[in-house]
């Protein structure tokens, strides 16, 4: 295993948000996730490149309590994940988003409607006088889509929609995001413009990405630290450019 990580590479990013150890999941014979481990620092945006059935949607569902892991611990925001109950599970979710290649709109809804949706799933968290309208605005130029509040989806262009499902995302204010192929069937221009879009917004509120692609191109513009997933393992991680020229066989694989 080439481990090409510096500490140093790390100096900026100290506050772990998400911290899995040792991670395992089997599916009767077949070995998935084989003692993974991972950490997300806050701010960070960490790019996670396996290839097709490496398990890695199985460790996104472990994160979010989807699939019960069979060993090991994931620790998110000092909460043990596979020790907590229905009701803790489920606060702990609202303070992480979602953009996943089938997050869609609902269709019969407005832009607005949308918007508005998670927002009444989360009501608790948010001031009883909360001005929606307001919110859903800022969320809406958050993504430079003000103008289509009250469109339908089939009104949209591709590249909108996935822009409007970030902008819904991000309305709950997730203190992490996590990505499942964010630029996946999208042109390379309108890529360029989620990646980028993801960036601002990262910035803005201090997000902490986990992001899953194949995308090599989103990899080297979004992430601050990468983690190749191969054989169940946390094979290789380090910044990009440390990556990309790594003589192992199995890591040069991802950056053909
Ligand atoms: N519920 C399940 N029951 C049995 N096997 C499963 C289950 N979920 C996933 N697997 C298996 O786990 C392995 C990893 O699947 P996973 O969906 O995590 O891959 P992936 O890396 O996300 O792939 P892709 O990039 O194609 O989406 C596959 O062999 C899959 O068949």
């Amino acid at each position: 295993m080439e481990d090409t990580t510096n500490s140093s590479d790390l100096r900026d990013f100290k506050e772990k948000v998400i911290d899995i150890r040792d991670l395992r999941k089997s599916f009767g014979d077949n070995h998935v996730l084989n003692g993974f481990n991972m950490r997300l620092f806050k701010g960070e945006n960490l790019v996670i490149m396996g290839k097709s059935g490496s398990g890695k949607s199985v460790l996104i569902k472990c994160l979010v309590g989807l699939e019960t892991a069979d060993s090991g611990s994931i620790n998110i925001m000092g909460h043990e994940v596979t020790e907590l109950n229905r009701l803790l599970l489920d606060k702990l979710r609202a303070e992480i988003g979602f953009l996943f290649q089938g997050s869609a709109l609902y269709d019969s809804m407005t832009v607005r409607e949308n918007l508005e949706f998670p927002l009444r799933r989360h009501k608790k968290r948010f001031e009883k006088s909360m001005d929606t309208n307001a919110i859903v605005m800022e969320a809406l130029e958050n993504v430079g889509l003000a103008h289509t509040l009250e469109m339908m989806p089939s009104e949209l262009s591709g590249g909108m929609k996935r822009r409007i499902a970030l902008a819904r995302t991000l309305i709950i204010r997730p203190k992490i995001i996590l990505y499942d192929e964010p630029t996946s069937g999208l042109d390379p221009i309108t890529s360029k413009e989620i990646i980028e879009l993801m960036l601002r917004i990262q910035k803005k509120y201090e997000t902490s990405s986990l992001i899953i692609t194949h995308d090599v191109d989103c990899a080297r513009v979004i992430s601050d630290r990468m983690i190749l997933l191969v054989d169940g393992i946390n094979y290789a991680e380090g910044k990009y450019n440390e990556l990309s020229k790594a003589q192992d066989p199995k890591i040069k694989a991802f950056f053909k």
